[in-house]
């Protein structure tokens, strides 16, 4: 297996405990973020530790539609920028000349259709089959309510193509009727453009990167008790803004090393937000041994080291409160639960169901053809653990988390397990094929994980 683009299919076959030490590449949350903010900056931004990924290279792209310059001084050979220069348009974006290809990104049609409500110009958003069936209503809504016009052109109902017309807004106060950061983020990247106070109220803790960006970024904001409000008319002011490594990309690994005893793994450099650490709380909980040596960050995001012991594992219930801090990272808990001692329920995660697929169906499904016991609720799941995993055949249905998650499983199960459809996992995490070629190859040296980055002319 190599690290190639465009490499289709995981063969994975049955490891015992590994030693591995290794970096992820940048947060995709995080990278969204950077690219959107310091467009928005007066003056010129820094970014490092860049995701170049397929959404996140999505993100930049429209960004430099809207007239915001970028010089790329830094990438991954054949995925694209880790580090760039960027010229902020001081909030005056230009009109884009064509529609904006958000490809399979939910965070990225979203926080756009945020920062794009409130121009004197009309816009266009569309994505991939998987995007254009999820739900926009939940931004549409909010949005509408500042006084944005945005019409839902999908063939479903709601749903991507967004046309955004020009339109003045103005300031609400907005109760999420979900805990969901993407809808949090578009509606304060909207009240940037109002005149006054915009407030969001969340039910619950989410991913708080905007909120972080905003004040690393010299915007001022107050938070308290789940109340967010911003004050519109501010302007960012372009920084050096480094990335951590993706906490969602190295749960894999987390996983693979949790749950076999005997193993171990240090992961550098990854994001410690305590709104995205929940599955180490999780792993943790279930029995591994979890050493996190945060590093003493000023301004922006938490980040350090994270180590990692194996044991025989046990299942746990998720907790309410924990979920929108363990969204993405739900599939490859799963398969965390499939290898431990007992159950494990996995409730009051709907929100699975309108991802890139529905992850609680595809999750469940790639459990039981590999012999997982597991019970599908409307809200989530229970598995029962413990009942050996055999090799199978299973299918991503084209979700970069469910391709990983089961290529994580395939490492415990007897037998060959061959993931399919797997050029997905470019959506977040370039240079996997890379790491689970070293996992397989018993690779202990930090050197055989590193992924390439060269600096580019440009
Ligand atoms: O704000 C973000 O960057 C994200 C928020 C989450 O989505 P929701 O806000 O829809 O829960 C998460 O699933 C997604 O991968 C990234
Ligand atoms: C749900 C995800 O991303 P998005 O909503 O941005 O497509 C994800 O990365 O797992």
């Amino acid at each position: 297996m190599s690290s190639n683009k465009q490499i289709s299919e995981f063969r994975v076959r049955p490891i015992g405990s590994f030693d591995a030490d290794l970096e992820v590449p940048g947060d995709k949350s995080i990278s969204h973020r950077s690219a959107m903010i310091a467009g928005l900056a007066r003056g010129t931004s820094t970014i490092t530790g860049f995701l170049p990924s397929e959404d996140c290279l999505n993100t930049l792209a429209a960004v430099r539609a809207c007239g915001v310059g970028c010089d790329i001084l830094e990438e991954m050979p054949g995925f694209g920028p880790t580090a760039m220069r960027i010229h902020g348009k001081a909030m005056q974006l230009e009109a884009p000349a064509e529609p904006i290809d958000c490809g399979n990104s939910g965070t990225g049609m979203r926080l756009l259709a945020g920062l794009l409500a409130g121009q004197s110009f009309e816009s266009e958003l569309f994505g991939d089959e998987s995007l254009s069936g999820r739900p926009m209503g939940r931004i549409t809504d909010p949005l509408g309510l500042m006084g944005a016009r945005i019409e839902t052109l999908g063939a479903k109902p709601g749903c991507a193509p967004l046309r955004i017309h020009a339109s003045k807004l103005q300031p609400i106060r907005y109760e999420l009727p979900m805990a969901s950061a993407q809808v949090k983020s578009a509606v304060l990247l909207a009240g940037l453009f109002c005149e006054g106070e915009t407030t969001v109220v969340q039910p619950a803790v989410t991913r708080d990167h905007t909120e972080r960006m905003f004040e690393a970024f010299g915007l001022s904001l107050s938070e308290a008790d789940n109340v967010i409000s911003i004050e519109g008319g501010q302007v960012p002011e372009g920084r050096e803004f480094r990335v951590p490594g993706d906490i969602s990309s190295a749960a894999f690994w987390v996983v693979a090393a949790a749950a076999r005893p005997g193993a171990r793994l240090v992961v550098r450099n990854v994001g410690l937000n305590p709104t995205r650490t929940a599955v180490l709380d999780v792993v943790e909980r279930m029995g591994a041994t979890v050493i996190r040596r945060p590093v003493e960050a000023g301004g922006g995001e938490p980040y350090g080291d994270v180590e990692i012991h194996g044991a025989e594992l046990s299942g746990t219930d998720l907790v309410r409160a924990e979920i929108p801090n363990l969204i993405d990272e739900i599939p490859v808990i799963a398969v965390a639960a499939a290898l431990a001692k007992g159950r494990t329920r996995i409730r009051e995660a709907k929100e699975l169901r309108v991802k890139e697929t529905d992850r609680v169906a595809t999750t469940v499904e790639n459990l039981r053809a590999m012999g997982g016991v597991v019970e599908e609720f409307e809200d989530g799941m229970e598995v029962e653990g413990g009942a050996p995993l055999k090799g199978a055949e299973v299918r991503s249905y084209g979700d970069h988390r469910i391709a990983m998650a089961f290529a994580i499983a395939g490492l415990f199960a007897d037998g060959e397990t061959r993931v399919l459809d797997t050029a997905c996992v470019n959506t977040s995490y370039p240079g996997f094929s890379h790491h689970l070629d070293a996992v397989l190859r018993g690779c202990r040296d930090a050197a055989e994980y590193a992924l390439p980055t060269r600096p580019t002319n440009s």
